[in-house]
């Protein structure tokens, strides 16, 4: 078996079938430490922020934030973060600015909206995925404010250039239903324009429980919004800074292990993820409960636990927790009736196309899916092929949710393993342990 730090081009998935058990530590949420790194570099004093993420997805954040000027100190053994908050100040420079956001999207769309309350020319770029997903909407509610930015390729996409004069406010519009990061980056940056800023969301809200998310967290460092169904208003303001500030487990990275449960059964506990996570992710349990699962939450964290009761199929809309698709497609072939995945058109422009993806790679083991516009139904398969290297899309969570179906079917590869690393870089030691504790 390949073992991590020996894995580059494939990871050889330990066949796996026996129930699995024990107590798993995911390293904290790529979206409250994106969230919490954007917040406390706008705030009046020093932040520490405890259990942060280090992955591909926050070093870029980091990186960006000291280029413009911000002072960012990260201690990776010890999980923390020391925001040096500055409010405005460092973007007051007239001076340019070349940012690689990667394939981030928080990255992106976060700093868009931040880097508009500057004085300087702040130009931004990510890899190939990154210049087709998209921004449009977000930049055209800040060409309506009067902010100077350019899709630099008429893309609607990166690159982009901000020619910063700062953020008028007042009311603007923007669609809901393409990413809640677009009204995420403007909310975060809204204390700090000229004049109030109201936002007025057309059309459905996706991924509501991130905006949510942005709100609480806002909350914490001082600045109180208030929503109206779909009406924002947010005060100016100044987030005054916490000395410390504690990164929940992220759920999205959860999602594996929950559901590693419900396709071996067996029982495991995610340490700190509880009911009143801020993330929206953590739902994934009661999608695993219709399934069958037995779910407990406490202070402590959750359990999933499965006996000898079968894993049964569900209709699920995942319109509002849609990271957790891949998750759901890689082990709905071993569920007793069809899986249906609802309302998850977005989930076409994120890393890579994931209804594609997963429709191609749940083929490529002979499992029948009929792919729809906005979602997909699996069928369940007791044969599945062996030997079958799946294609990952450079997307981390086709690597992750698809090393959990290739637990029950002999030599199961993925290629390019690594991609993992945009948002869980250890995702293999965890995986094994898990297998090792079984
Ligand atoms: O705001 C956030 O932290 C996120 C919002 C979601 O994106 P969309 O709003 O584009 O669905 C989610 O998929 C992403 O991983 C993180
Ligand atoms: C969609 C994702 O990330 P982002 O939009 O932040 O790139 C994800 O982590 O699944």
């Amino acid at each position: 078996m390949d073992r991590v730090g020996t894995i580059s081009a494939t990871y050889r998935v330990p066949y796996h079938d026996k129930p699995v058990y024990g107590v798993v530590s995911v390293p904290g949420s790529k979206s409250i430490t994106n969230r919490a790194l954007a917040i406390a570099a706008l705030a009046k004093g020093a932040t520490r922020l405890n259990n942060a993420l280090f992955s591909d997805d926050s070093r870029i954040l980091m990186a960006a934030l000291r280029t413009v000027g911000y002072t960012v100190n990260a201690d990776e053994a010890s999980a923390t973060i020391d925001v040096f908050g500055a409010q405005t100040e460092p973007l007051q420079q007239r001076a340019e600015y070349d940012l690689f956001v990667g394939n981030s999207g928080t990255s992106t769309r976060f700093l868009t909206a931040l880097l508009a309350l500057g004085k300087g020319v702040y130009r931004m770029d990510g890899v190939a995925r990154m210049r087709e997903r998209p921004l449009g909407d977000l930049l055209n509610s800040l060409r309506a404010m009067g902010v100077d930015v350019r899709d630099l390729l008429g893309t609607g996409c990166p690159p982009i250039e901000i020619r910063g004069a700062g953020l008028p406010g007042g009311t603007v519009s923007i669609r809901g239903d393409e990413s809640s990061q677009f009204v995420s980056a403007l909310l975060m940056a809204a204390p700090y324009a000229q004049s109030p800023l109201r936002i007025e969301i057309l059309g459905e809200l996706v991924s509501e429980p991130y905006v949510e998310m942005t709100r609480s967290m806002m909350a914490a460092f001082g600045v109180h919004t208030v929503r109206r169904e779909r009406i924002l208003e947010i005060p100016k303001g100044v987030y005054q800074a916490n000395t410390t500030y504690d990164i929940e487990p992220d759920a999205s990275g959860a999602s594996y292990f929950m559901a590693a449960v419900a396709l071996c059964g067996g029982e495991v506990t995610i340490r700190g993820l509880t009911r009143e996570s801020l993330q929206g992710d953590v739902a994934f349990a009661d999608v695993l409960e219709q399934m069958g699962c037995t779910v407990t939450f406490s202070s402590h964290g959750v359990t999933i636990a499965r006996g000898d009761e079968p894993l049964r199929g569900v209709d699920v809309d995942l319109f509002h927790l849609s990271d957790t698709v891949p998750t759901l497609a890689a082990i709905a072939p071993f569920a007793s009736s069809a899986v249906t995945i609802r309302n998850v058109a977005n989930i076409r422009v994120k890393e890579t196309d994931r209804i594609a993806a997963c429709v191609a790679e749940l083929r490529a083991f002979g499992v029948e899916v009929e792919e729809f516009a906005d979602g997909m139904r699996i069928s369940p398969c007791r044969n599945l092929r062996e030997g079958v290297s799946v294609r990952t899309y450079d997307d981390h969570r086709m690597a992750m949710a698809f090393s959990l179906l290739g637990m029950r079917v002999h030599d199961t590869q993925i290629l390019d393993p690594m991609c993992v690393s945009k948002t869980f870089p250890t995702y293999y030691e965890h995986f094994e342990k898990l297998l090792d504790l079984s």
